[in-house]
């Protein structure tokens, strides 16, 4: 049996600036034709690993290997940056601005031959959409057009692995959903194996096979889009991703009580205290005298509409007789007026439950008054 070779490996990462440790042992891997996204909060590192996989930052502690051959680490002479085969996109595109497109894309094609420069330069253009702008300048696109011209010189020496750190984030709302769509194309045409920065989880969502979600250096929790969402291993993955409803809890019987009802809480002990999280689209919204599910009774304290949802707050009775807020997303057409009665009911399995840790989880529990509801009635 033929083990695969991941296209980019890297193994127990650690990386300090002036003593302040800014990775501490992160490990992951991309495989050929992958789309895998370094996703995590402001400072977590995750553009420090993206570097010193290019080779731009020199690594400290760790090994870098790319097609199982190690470029950094196992105290070899590292591999230089522009010889590890890897293509780069960065936030601010970095075009060269005395160089027209055609220049700026050609600028790293020096390993083939010059008579066959044009032809490759036409068919990366061709592949972004931009065929019309190869004698443009830079300063004469926008910078959806600057990113695509980017995204092409980066894909012209026909890289094994692409680097691409916040490639979107200079990019204005809408036009962003539509360079995403167009860039996961190109990358998937390419074969290349991506690794991408970001800090916008949809964008994750949307763009990667698989994600590493990173806090204070570490890898918290990798895997599938859907394994992220749907299986966070805490409650910093859960909140990541969407606003959550939290209901903090005692296990009593297998059971906790919480504002929505009384949930199973397998694998739990009796009396251990737990924070339950709930995501607004999880709640669903039951009309009157239908349905067998058990629903507890509410009234819509505010209602907005969204285009694809309404957000709505309801007001519920806790299970310690206290007043909460929970949030709700109801993808229906029908909303009842703000201070109507409405009844609500959850689905056990969308309840997701932790042991409570640490005091900042048992705080934010605690601090929480406010309830998300979304529902798909
Ligand atoms: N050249 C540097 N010198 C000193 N500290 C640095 C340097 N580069 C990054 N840091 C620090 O290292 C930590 C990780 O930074 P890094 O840029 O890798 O994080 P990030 O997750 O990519 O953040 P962002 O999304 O804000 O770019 C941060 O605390 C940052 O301030």
């Amino acid at each position: 049996m033929t083990v695969a070779v991941a296209a980019l490996e890297l193994h127990d990462i650690s990386h300090a600036y002036d003593n302040n440790l800014a990775v501490a042992g992160a490990s992951l891997h991309v495989d050929e034709g992958e789309v895998v996204c370094l996703l995590g909060p402001s400072g977590c590192g995750k553009s420090t690993i993206l570097r010193i996989a290019a080779g731009l930052e020199p690594l400290q502690q760790g090994e870098v290997r790319m097609g199982g051959v190690t470029v950094a680490g196992g105290g070899l002479i590292p591999v230089p940056p522009e010889r590890r085969g890897v293509g780069l996109v960065f936030q601010d595109f970095a075009l060269f601005p005395h160089l027209n497109v055609a220049g700026n894309i050609a600028f790293g094609l020096s390993d083939l031959a010059p008579r066959e420069r044009p032809h490759r330069v036409a068919e990366v253009l061709a592949q972004v959409d931009m065929s019309d702008f190869a004698e443009a300048y830079p300063h004469a696109l926008s910078g959806g057009q600057q990113q695509r011209i980017a995204l092409a010189r980066a894909l012209a020496p026909r890289p094994r692995i692409l680097l691409l750190d916040e490639p979107f984030s200079g990019l204005d709302a809408r036009l962003r959903e539509q360079i995403r769509e167009d860039t996961l194309r190109v990358l998937k045409q390419s074969g290349a194996a991506t690794l991408m920065v970001t800090h916008d989880p949809d964008e994750a969502m949307f763009m990667a096979d698989r994600i590493y979600l990173m806090k204070g250096g570490r890898v918290v929790q990798s895997g599938s889009p859907d394994a992220l969402y749907r299986r966070p291993v805490d409650p910093f993955v859960a909140r990541f991703f969407t606003a959550v409803n939290e209901f903090a809890g005692v296990v009593t019987a297998g059971r906790v009580a919480t504002p929505l009802g009384v949930l199973p809480a397998p694998g739990f002990r009796d009396g251990m205290r737990v924070l339950v999280l709930v995501r607004p689209e999880a709640i669903h919204l039951v009309p009157a005298g239908t349905g067998s599910e058990p629903v507890v009774a509410g009234t819509l304290t505010q209602a907005r509409f969204l285009g694809g949802v309404h957000w709505l707050e309801v007001s519920l009775r806790g299970a310690d007789g206290a007043g909460v807020t929970v949030k709700v997303h109801h993808a229906g057409r029908d909303v009842p007026e703000a201070g109507g009665r409405v009844l609500l009911t959850l689905d056990p399995r969308d309840a997701l439950i932790f042991a409570t840790t640490s005091a900042g989880d048992a705080e934010a529990a605690r601090g929480s008054d406010e309830i998300s509801v979304l529902s798909n009635s």
